[in-house]
């Protein structure tokens, strides 16, 4: 997408180092980080430098191009496939991300691994942007219909950061509105702060200024009362690791505006694409890794204070315990549709069997 005019990817090949936006400096400062090693790729996942299942997918994947250039053997594709994968357990793109990009260096001369690993990584990253960019054009068709059906602004709900932060481009639960809204569909996004990383209010509020969406920012606990007062038309959220089923894993406080949802009729999707769907899972809540994130991420908050610099502040009584689990499941139950880059299905095996046929189950 473009930041002050200028068109920008997430993550680009830089000479022989990869280049990411650092959106741990976001909203007030836009800087790049370059990232010239395997631990500099795994720092970035773990710290959050680079977050969002999709990105954080690509970003291993070059990562491990980054472990070649200093360990190309059999030993060296399993070491940095494992600490890649260490860096954040519950996304699946992390883990797509390797095993594919693995299984094509295992094939290649150990000479070329660096060479075909950088590649790889590219191919990657491209099918992500095309993919989101043909989930926005699928979403974008459920939004029109309810501006339509109302003759007025569509209002939708959204949930952490789902946009082309989170991916290479477009985004997920983001792309439908920014190809709505380019068509001309009246739209409006209430934008979820997301605590306790804030992932709404300070990147999907930047991206949505950015790019000119008329948006709200609401605290996480006011999407349900918003809801019962008819403000939101349908909510889109993304998705860390969606099941065959089709139960939604995503930032936690997911689960509770779907709940929202169901109990006020109000639409709720998911946005993903392929690499983000586990096809060995069936129960996501019993069965899907929920990441558990410092107690620091809760007790502290980090901002811009008034004369423009930094500052970290505690807001938790000292002293307190903490849990901080970073995502929740949303059973399928309470998903309305599942928007893909090859359409729009039910979450559910059928589902998600007819728009991916060669991932059908024998019966
Ligand atoms: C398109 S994936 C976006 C997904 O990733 C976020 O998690 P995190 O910021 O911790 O990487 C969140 O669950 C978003 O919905």
């Amino acid at each position: 997408m473009k930041i002050d005019g200028q068109p920008y990817r997430t993550i680009f090949p830089d000479g022989d180092a990869v280049t990411v936006i650092d959106q741990t400096r976001l909203p007030f400062a836009f800087e790049l980080k370059r990232l010239a090693s395997l631990d500099d790729a795994a720092v970035a996942i773990r710290t959050m430098v680079v977050r969002g299942a999709p990105l954080i997918g690509v970003t291993a994947a070059y990562g491990l191009a980054l472990a070649m250039r200093a360990d190309a053997s059999e030993a060296g594709i399993e070491r940095a496939c494992a600490t890649l994968a260490a860096t954040r357990p519950t996304a699946i793109n992390l883990r797509w991300a390797l095993d594919r990009a693995a299984a094509v260096l295992h094939r290649a001369p150990e000479a070329e691994r660096e060479k075909t690993a950088f590649a790889e990584a590219a191919r990657i990253a491209d099918e992500d942007v095309e993919s989101c960019r043909s989930i926005g054009e699928h979403g974008a068709k459920i939004l029109a219909e309810i501006a339509a059906k109302k003759s007025g602004t569509v209002n939708v709900l959204t949930h952490c950061n789902a946009g082309w932060l989170a991916t290479v481009d477009w985004g997920t639960a983001l792309a439908p509105i920014y190809v709505a809204h380019d068509a001309g569909v009246p739209v409006h996004v209430y934008v979820d702060e997301t605590r306790p990383r804030n992932q709404g209010a300070a990147l999907t509020a930047f991206e949505l200024n950015a790019h000119g969406v008329p948006h709200t920012v609401i605290a996480d606990n006011a999407g349900g009362h918003l809801m019962q007062h008819r403000a939101v038309d349908v909510c889109i959220v993304g998705s860390d690791r969606t099941t065959a089923s089709g139960d939604v894993c995503n930032k936690i406080g997911t689960y509770l505006k779907a709940l929202a949802a169901f109990d006020n009729r109000v639409p709720f999707y998911a946005a993903l694409p392929f690499s983000t769907i586990d096809w060995t899972l069936d129960d996501g809540v019993r069965d899907i890794p929920i990441e558990e994130r410092d107690a620091r991420e809760v007790t502290h908050l980090t901002g811009r204070t008034e004369d423009g610099g930094f500052a970290t502040v505690q807001v938790v009584s000292p002293g307190s315990p903490v849990a901080n689990p970073a995502f929740d499941v949303t059973p399928a139950r309470l998903v309305t549709g599942i928007i893909t880059e090859r359409g729009v299905c039910a979450a559910s095996h059928e589902g998600l069997a007819g728009l991916y046929p060669e991932r059908r189950r024998a019966a």
